[in-house]
């Protein structure tokens, strides 16, 4: 494990964003008993030992959607700092995937037009902005 600027360990976390064919893309509600339950995220979670993003993000969103991803497209690393653990988010766009998205874990989805200045729903984890506005910037 790498340790961040501060010294703390660097929890490394994929986090995928499903996009549409419509301009959509999907966020879910962190559920009860993790940190920041009821806030919005990008689906995704922690990398485990020995997994690439591609590998974690197929089996994170395998058990939090039930879905099936086929590929994805690296879009941007991000790094935050938060009072529970220092991350470093390995974020990917998803295009195609089997399935329709469901919140196996219980979990509510939103589905949120990417031509809107902000999701409809609040609030969101801090370090999911900065995926946002890369987001934007890669579709212009
Ligand atoms: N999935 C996801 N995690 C995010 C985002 N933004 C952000 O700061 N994070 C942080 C929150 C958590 O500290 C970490 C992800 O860990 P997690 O707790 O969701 O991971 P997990 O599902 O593997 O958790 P676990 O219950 O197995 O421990 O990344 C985001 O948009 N999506």
């Amino acid at each position: 494990m790498t340790a961040s600027p501060s010294n703390r360990p660097v929890t490394e976390v994929a986090a995928g964003i499903l996009l549409d064919s419509e301009g959509r893309y999907l966020l879910g509600q962190r559920p009860e008993g993790k940190p920041y339950a009821g806030y919005w995220e990008v689906p995704g979670g922690k990398i485990e030992k020995g997994e690439t993003v591609f590998e974690a993000l197929k089996r994170e969103l395998k058990e939090e959607l039930g879905i099936e991803i086929l590929d994805s497209q690296e879009l941007t690393v991000l790094e935050h700092d938060y009072p529970h653990a220092y991350v470093r988010l390995h974020v990917s766009v998803i295009r195609n995937w089997c399935g329709t998205p469901a919140g196996c874990e219980g979990q509510q989805l939103s589905w949120q037009l990417l031509s809107q200045d902000r999701p409809s729903v609040e609030p969101m984890l801090p370090a999911a902005w900065p995926m946002l506005e890369r987001l934007k910037l890669l579709l212009v």
